[in-house]
């Protein structure tokens, strides 16, 4: 058996070689052409140097490619029986799915009518045969979807492990068992074996193990909406990133508008970073978390689930769009609102009071234009108004017209009419907006009818982080009113900068110097410039979408009004307490577009023995909904323990040291969100490998062992509790330990009340 390992680990060395030979030939040629551009640039004419920075950015990008430190190139194989009608693609690939007639001879053998490599980008040789194909490419497919009851022409399936230039090993699936074909098979499980591994602090790919179900997902025609359901660990947020570089493989001209991925914490996306780039693909997808897409705002706190029940629900919409209109009768910041207009005009004082100022302010704030905008119409109306009160007559219309015109030229240049605009009718900031509603009274106003008196005063109190301008600690809801508040105040009024001119860029004479560092910066300031300003998105990825909350619905879909979009969640781990309402709010986000759905039915994360022990909480927190199916068994069932009635802090630092021995990689420490400080002291110095979360934070995350402290706690934290421990309890790839407090009632042995049968 090792020498048949040998052999093919051998026949897969010869190919990769073959491979990464005709990397570095192609690698020359981008260099070649990267030098032969920059001569042409010492033409110095416009048109040559136009053409120059095509082809170095052509080039350049080519080259960044292959000189991509892949871990493991070339990932697959596949040997295929004759085709049925055996066309070939336009990717060199045969077409048909489907074996020919007489691909099986009735004695049960066949011959292999072709082999296909696989892996992360796509390789031809110098006669434009296919070295590797692009996972992404048609003809990848059947290594994804071919299984023993749907093998098409598929016999052998193989994953080829392997590291830079060597290769490490093969696992082969046979797919269809019953022919003779001759073809060795070495071991099994490559898809165990990935499973197993220690985890990291960074999210690894999938590709060379993407299992049929999620293939269909990835490969989904991206005309309209994609929404994908599945429990705990069945790859929703794996499979949402590879179908980003999926999209972008596909249509990348149509996908130039961007991808925009949406997912619930910061900690989530410094986990899930590096998989585009290890896929090959970055530049075009900005992923997101839910706090950060506005620009200049961060979510750096958290609101108190009572509060933040209120900032999430669409009565908050209501309270600020009164807000937003009657923000103005305070004055903007700190300045009080003037209530009487004065200026000279023929000689004489004219007048405008409290009542009437008031009236006009009323009828330009009629309809629903955004504030800022209605600014020159609030000046058109003081002016009508003040040329009524200076009362002049003129039997010639096209002398009024004149004399009119003089009049509104000299007020509205008038100091006194300046400043008075700019005090009645201040530009709105969203932040400005945000921060007055800090003023118990203020609110109540604007919530009249809307929120309780205890809810107002819950509200004001938790933006009083805020200062008179709004700056100061936001959370995650904070966050989508500020904006909600953009799209109700409309721009400020536009500064103007002269761009530089393109033009002025391909004259003068340092251009032919260091002209490709030069590049890479004007490219990459460019990109900066297009992703500061990109506020749509031709692609909305929604990772976590049970967690949105009606508010956050609206403020992700601005971002993709002409978008298309995949949408993955679980509802039974959602955090959000008003689930009816935030499906309003998705389906206005995500309009009319038809929709398709999916549903991944396997856990590949968690082991059947944890699995188990959350089914149990999935039980309380949704009754009758269904666990994902476990792929694989562990025979290690989670440890209990009871941390007395003392502070738990010694017993969570013991039972996280107790995991860091048996584990080799990350351990997770879940405790109740007010906890989240004393938990980071208490494992205080026990390493990089060990990390603290707050109930909330751990949302998506994995890691090899995990350790929930009291689930009661994190069960009583909000009416969402028990889904929120249903998160908690699945974030384990190998071990998992409960440590009960005394709130969770433990039986002599530890279990928690909650998780008893
Ligand atoms: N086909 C696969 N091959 C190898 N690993 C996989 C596969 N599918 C999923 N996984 C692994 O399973 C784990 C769970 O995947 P992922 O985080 O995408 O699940 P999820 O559905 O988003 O989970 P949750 O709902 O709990 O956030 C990850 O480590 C992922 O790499």
């Amino acid at each position: 058996m090792a020498a048949v390992r040998d052999t093919e680990i051998a026949v897969e060395q010869t190919h990769l070689d073959r491979v990464y030979d005709r990397l570095e030939e192609k690698i020359h040629e981008a260099e070649f052409l990267m030098d032969d551009a920059v001569k042409r640039g010492q033409v110095g004419t416009p048109g040559a140097l136009a053409e120059r920075d095509a082809q170095v950015f052509r080039a350049g990008l080519h080259l960044n490619r292959l000189n991509s430190e892949f871990e493991d190139f070339l990932f697959g194989r596949i040997d295929l029986l004759l085709g049925e009608d055996g066309k070939k693609g336009p990717d060199g690939a045969y077409t048909s799915v489907e074996p020919a007639e007489d691909a099986i001879r009735p004695d049960g053998t066949a011959a292999i009518a072709e082999t296909l490599h696989i892996g992360r980008l796509g390789v031809l040789d110098a006669d434009y045969a296919p070295l590797v194909i692009d996972w992404r490419a048609p003809a990848a497919a059947p290594f994804y979807r071919a299984t023993p009851v749907a093998p098409g022409r598929v016999v052998r399936r193989r994953v080829i492990r392997s590291k830079g230039r060597k290769v490490l090993g093969v696992e082969d699936d046979l797919l269809r068992p019953e022919l003779t074909t001759g073809l060795p098979v070495v071991g099994d499980g490559a898809l165990m074996a990935a499973l197993g591994q220690a985890r990291s602090h960074t999210m690894r790919d999938i590709v060379s193990s993407i299992q049929a179900e999620q293939d269909e997902v990835i490969r989904a025609p991206a005309a309209s909406v994609t929404e994908v359901a599945g429990g705990p660990g069945t790859g929703k947020t794996a499979v949402a990133l590879h179908r980003a570089a999926y999209l972008l493989y596909q249509d990348r001209r149509r996908y130039a508008g961007g991808i925009l991925v949406v997912s619930p914490t910061p900690l989530l996306v410094a986990y899930t970073e590096g998989v585009l780039p290890s896929l090959g693909e970055e530049g075009q997808v900005a992923i997101r978390a839910v706090g950060s897409l506005v620009d200049g705002a961060e979510a750096t706190t958290y609101d108190d689930p009572a509060v933040a029940r209120i900032k999430g629900s669409l009565r908050m919409l209501k309270v600020l769009r009164r807000a937003a209109r009657g923000v103005l009768e305070y004055g903007a910041g700190s300045a009080r609102c003037p209530d009487r207009l004065r200026v000279v005009a023929f000689g004489r004082r004219l007048e405008l009071e409290a009542e009437e100022l008031s009236g006009i302010r009323h009828a330009v704030l009629g309809g629903t234009t955004p504030v800022n905008l209605l600014r020159p119409r609030a000046r058109r109306l003081l002016l009508d108004a003040l040329w009524r009160k200076a009362g002049r007559r003129f039997d010639d219309p096209e002398l009024a017209a004149e004399e009119r015109q003089g009049f509104d030229e000299d007020i509205s240049t008038e100091q006194e009419f300046v400043d008075f605009l700019a005090a009645w009718w201040p530009v709105l900031t969203p932040r400005g907006v945000l921060a007055a509603l800090s003023d118990e009274k203020r609110l109540g106003r604007w919530s009249r009818r809307i929120l309780s008196p205890p809810e107002v005063r819950r509200v004001a109190r938790s933006l009083r982080r805020l200062d008179v301008g709004g700056n100061g600690a936001l959370s995650v809801h904070d966050v989508a009113m500020l904006d909600e508040l953009e799209a109700l105040l409309g721009p400020p009024p536009k500064v103007r900068t002269r761009d530089a001119d393109p033009l002025d860029q391909l004259t003068g004479l340092e251009e032919v110097t260091t002209f490709a560092d030069r590049m890479a910066g004007g490219r990459r300031s460019r990109q900066d410039r297009l992703d500061a300003e990109r506020t749509e998105y031709a692609h909305v990825i929604v990772d976590e979408a049970q967690d949105l909350t009606p508010m956050q619905w609206r403020m992700v879909g601005r971002r993709g009004r002409a978008a298309t979009w995949t949408v993955v969640g679980d509802p039974a781990q959602s955090s959000w307490t008003d689930p009816d309402e935030a499906a309003l709010a998705r389906d206005e986000a995500l309009g009319t577009r038809p929709r398709r759905r999916f549903t991944l039915t396997v856990n590949y994360r968690n082991p059947a023995e944890i699995a188990d022990l959350a089914a149990k909480v999935l039980a309380l927190a949704m009754p009758g909904s269904e666990a994902p199916r476990a792929v694989r068994s562990t025979g290690l069932v989670p440890r209990f323990a009871a941390a007395g009635d003392g502070s738990p802090g010694e017993a969570v630092r013991a039972e996280a040291e107790r995991l860091l021995d048996e584990v080799e990689g990350t351990v997770g420490v879940v405790v109740a969100m007010g906890r989240r400080e004393e938990a980071r002291r208490w494992l205080a110095g026990l390493g990089e490998r060990v990390v603290a979360l707050g109930s909330l934070e751990a949302k998506g995350l994995e890691y090899d062992a995990t350790l929930v402290v009291s689930p009661a706690e994190i069960a009583d934290e909000s009416p969402a509790g028990l889904r929120v421990l249903y998160v908690a309890l699945t974030r384990a790839t190998q071990r998992l330990t409960v440590l009960s407090g005394p709130r969770d009632l433990p039986d002599a042995a530890g279990v928690p009340d909650l998780l008893r049968d």
